[in-house]
């Protein structure tokens, strides 16, 4: 195993080695064990030989019978302390790849395939807790039972031990020719089941997509050859497997026809007696188990060291969005003054930026629309706001104070948004609307709702508010998802609230009533409107018109539709869709 694979295997288990420096130890202990047993039954064969008397052989067989039963219950120990060291780093592996995962970007996740990503998080994982319970128990057992047994074999009969073990380095040196073969045999499946995963994945979100476009046979066929490529990958290991592992079992066996071929010529010329004879023969029988388990073991062994590989990908991913070294604190209470400076951002591989220079300063309270062609850049700067992206340093600042100097849960917690996807949990209603602040009791609940303009329907849902929404419960229309979206991004109280495009699937009429509850009464809000429903940002105190990145026209709607420009045939288009409505 390579050592940096070594370095990190042994950052698992550090947490939990004592468990399995015990677990190691009770090992030895048995194996320990296991080579003076065969000592004690040659001494009473020979001692029979001698005496003739079956008097101190009954307290050796109590005695061995004793042993025997201690050798069992540290093995059980052995295997309860290794096995459940596996299982803890399981359980920390699975918390370290949720955990890292949450500090990454959005973006990371549009560029990652997510089944891979759960495949990684729970089938590799378990491969690595194979690798520690199963491979390193096995491994150590093993090199217990040869570095205890052979020395005790030798002192017997050199002869006779060294031809018993000849076919040892004909197996190391198959395992050893084997190994990287298989090693990429598990690669390769590990990928294969990804990619099912992730198509699983995909069609399942995209169901309604593959019915209307009826891609049923299509979808069908695709995860056909997902599944033959996994196929094929796990029949190639199986394969390579079952030329290894017969051939293993098979040389360890020989080894014991070797030792009662040549021993019966031994004892026949008296070089050697029975007793020993015994012992030997009960030696190479403890060493064939290990032997012949070799192959298993180098198998689980080698899914673990393909699965850390696969894992570390995903743990040594650094976010590029992070707090400040030396964040600086942002004065409160926060007014809601938002300022970009010269903000440009591209993404990465595109050619033309996204947001090009962009300037603008809003007001605490001030509710200003961004409204522009497809494309324009409009949800790319919602997004720089909070800092989804990556922006540069000195470009958007929050009353004042450079959002990239700030720690990021003080941003996000001054600037609320509700995005183009209003995504809810599978819960209750009451759960969704107070996922930003779960301490919420019931009256703020129900402001945020009235606000929303969702309450009355909320009122309507079977259970009210313990109604369930998505995957175990009822569907909300587009809507009334995003009306509950809105309901919980009011409940966190910021001063800031970024709405992209996010009452979209709401009548003009209930939109244009919402944004006047935001920009209205104590609650007042600096609001940040980003829309192509034209009539309801038409009511903002001032309107950014944006085209390709940039901020072209800005004035409030008298002004604007009075000027010849992009707005005014924003607006015409408007008018004539709503005259042919
Ligand atoms: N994740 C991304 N990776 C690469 N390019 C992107 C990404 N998101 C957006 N873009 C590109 O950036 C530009 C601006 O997109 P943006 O989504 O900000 O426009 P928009 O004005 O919000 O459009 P719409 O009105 O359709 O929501 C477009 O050219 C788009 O193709």
């Amino acid at each position: 195993m390579a050592y940096s694979r070594l370095q990190k295997l042994a950052s698992y288990i550090r947490p939990h080695w004592k468990q399995a420096l015990l677990g190691i130890f009770s090992l030895l202990v048995v194996n320990a064990l296991g080579v003076y047993i065969p000592l004690l039954i040659r001494n009473g064969i020979n001692d029979l030989e001698s005496a003739n008397d079956l008097s101190p052989i009954i307290g050796l067989v109590f005695l061995i019978l004793g042993l025997a039963s201690v050798m069992w219950v540290i093995r059980m120990a052995s295997r309860i302390l290794l096995f459940g060291v596996g299982r803890q780093v399981e359980f920390d592996l699975k918390q370290n790849i949720f955990e890292h995962l949450l500090t990454l970007e959005p973006s990371y996740f549009s560029n990652s395939r997510i089944g891979d990503l759960i495949n990684r998080a729970t089938s590799d994982v378990d491969n690595i807790r194979r690798l520690l319970g199963f491979a390193i128990l096995s491994l150590a057992n093993t090199v217990f039972a040869y570095a205890l047994t052979l020395p005790v074999m030798l002192t017997i009969n050199v002869k006779l031990t060294l031809l018993s073990i000849s076919v040892y380095p004909v197996m190391l040196i198959l395992v050893q020719v084997f190994s990287d073969r298989m090693r990429d045999e598990q690669m390769h499946v590990q990928e294969k089941l990804s990619n099912i995963s992730d198509l699983i994945q995909e069609d399942m979100s995209g169901i309604s997509l593959i019915k209307i476009y009826a891609q049923e046979e299509n979808e069908q066929r695709a995860f056909e050859r997902y599944n033959q490529e996994l196929f094929s990958a796990n029949l190639s290991l199986a394969r390579t497997r079952n030329i290894l592992f017969p051939i293993l079992g098979g040389l360890a066996s020989l080894s014991l026809l070797i030792l009662l071929a040549v021993g019966d010529k031994s004892i026949a010329q008296g070089e050697l007696n029975v007793g020993d004879f015994v012992a030997l023969v009960l030696y190479v029988e403890r060493l064939v188990f290990p032997t012949a388990l070799l192959g298993f073991t180098i198998t689980a062994y080698q899914r673990g060291e393909v699965s850390i590989d696969r894992v570390e990908a995903i743990v040594s991913v650094k976010p590029k969005i992070h707090d400040h070294l030396d964040p600086i604190p942002l004065s409160t209470p926060v007014k809601g003054w938002l300022t970009a400076r010269d903000l440009s951002y591209s993404y990465p591989g595109d050619k033309t930026p996204a947001l090009d220079r962009v300037n603008f300063t809003i007001k605490p309270g001030e509710m200003v629309a961004i409204v522009g062609p497809i494309g324009s850049g409009k949800s790319t700067l919602a997004n720089a706001l909070p800092r989804l992206l990556d922006i540069e340093i000195d470009c958007i600042f929050l009353d004042g104070q450079d959002i990239t100097q700030l720690r990021l849960l003080e941003l996000r917690n001054a600037i609320a948004y509700v995005p183009q996807e209003s995504f809810l949990f599978s819960t209750t209603i009451r759960e969704n609307i107070r996922y930003g602040n779960p301490l919420a009791d019931a009256s703020e609940i129900e402001f945020a709702a009235k606000t929303a303009q969702i309450y009355g329907e909320i009122l309507n849902f079977p259970q009210q508010y313990d109604t369930i929404v998505g995957e175990r419960g009822i569907t909300l229309s587009g809507g009334q998802r995003q009306r509950t979206a809105l309901a919980r991004a009011l409940l966190v109280d910021a001063p800031v609230l970024i709405l992209d495009d996010a009452l979209s699937s709401v009548d003009n009429q209930t939109a244009t009533e919402i944004l006047q509850n935001l920009t209205t009464g104590k609650q007042r809000k600096t609001v940040v409107f980003i829309s192509h429903q034209m009539s309801a940002a038409a009511k903002a105190n001032r309107i950014l018109v944006m085209d390709q990145g940039r901020i072209v026209q800005e004035g409030n709607h008298d002004q604007l539709v009075q000027q010849k420009g992009l707005y005014q045939s924003l607006w015409n288009q408007h008018q004539l869709e709503e005259l042919l409505i």
